[in-house]
């Protein structure tokens, strides 16, 4: 698959990491956490509960500012919220009142983008994931599925250089989840972007990830870094892989130590 090409070279990192703590009042969130990640990765932060994944990916957005240290994203280092990132959340964050159509173009309104123009790429987006047909829908009048597709659309649309997801299909039923899974795989795929995607299925994350972050808690850090060479196209048969077992048990077995630090931390 052409568009899966990652490299970690010098001078390649899409998101550049380096030295970064930090803290919330007295509390040490995350602790000299340096992370390089190359231009087409599709990174995936697991760890226990309250390690500091979310407070991770608010650094790289801009919506937090690192305590200590610094986060480069396209080597223009993250002062404010930056739109080289476009961020999905496990709630959908749409606007209730605009349609489909009207939430999917309203980057490009905001960026001045000709009315013909935004039509014509929200269309694109909105039938990229599976859409057609829900233009003019309002979003109570959709599932969580369906209302996480037009997050994803409206992302796709502005066209970012990193797509950063905190959970986005943790609110949804497995069988959603599973196709959610496959359509973003494939539109990963296809654009080759630049992800970093939080979860905490270790199955989620090895089916669509190229590298997996287990970070560890009190303060949030980096534990282990795996690189998931499970091949391109995926599909669920792959679970069945000796190679897919051989990664689960590796990161089963950190996930496991961290969340037990952690339970021993907060008796
Ligand atoms: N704005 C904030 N002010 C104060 N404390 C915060 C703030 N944001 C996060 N924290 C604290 O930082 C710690 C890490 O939170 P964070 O949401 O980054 O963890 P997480 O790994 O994403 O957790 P989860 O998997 O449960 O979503 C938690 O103890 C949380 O209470």
């Amino acid at each position: 698959m052409a568009a899966v090409k990652t490299s970690t070279a010098a001078g390649d990192a899409m998101i550049s990491i380096r030295g970064v703590s930090k803290s919330f009042g007295a509390l040490k969130v995350l602790d000299q956490v340096n992370l390089e990640v190359a231009r087409g990765e599709f990174l995936v932060l697991l760890g226990a509960s309250g390690c500091g994944k979310s407070t991770l990916l608010n650094l790289v957005s801009g919506f937090e500012r690192a305590t200590v240290g610094s986060v480069h994203v396209n080597n223009r280092e993250v002062r404010d919220v930056d739109p080289a990132c476009g961020m999905v959340f496990q709630q959908y964050a749409l606007f209730p009142w605009k349609t489909v159509r009207q939430n999917v173009e309203f980057g490009l309104k905001m960026r001045g983008v000709s009315r013909t123009e935004r039509a014509k790429t929200a269309q694109h987006y909105i039938e990229m994931v599976g859409l057609r047909g829900f233009e003019d829908s309002f979003p109570n009048a959709l599932s969580g599925g369906m209302k996480q597709r037009v997050s994803i659309a409206r992302v796709l649309a502005n066209d970012p250089d990193v797509m950063l997801f905190d959970e986005p299909f943790a609110a949804l039923d497995a069988m959603t989840r599973q196709v959610l899974q496959e359509q973003l795989l494939s539109i990963y795929e296809k654009s080759g972007k630049t992800i970093i995607f939080i979860t905490h299925s270790i199955d989620e994350a090895l089916m669509l990830s190229t590298r997996m972050i287990v970070m560890g808690a009190k303060p949030g850090r980096v534990v282990q870094d795996i690189t998931n060479d499970l091949p391109h196209p995926r599909a669920a048969e792959v679970q069945l892989s000796p190679r897919y077992i051989e990664l689960k048990k590796s990161i089963w077995e950190t996930v496991q130590v961290e969340v037990m630090k952690g339970l021993e931390h907060a008796k």
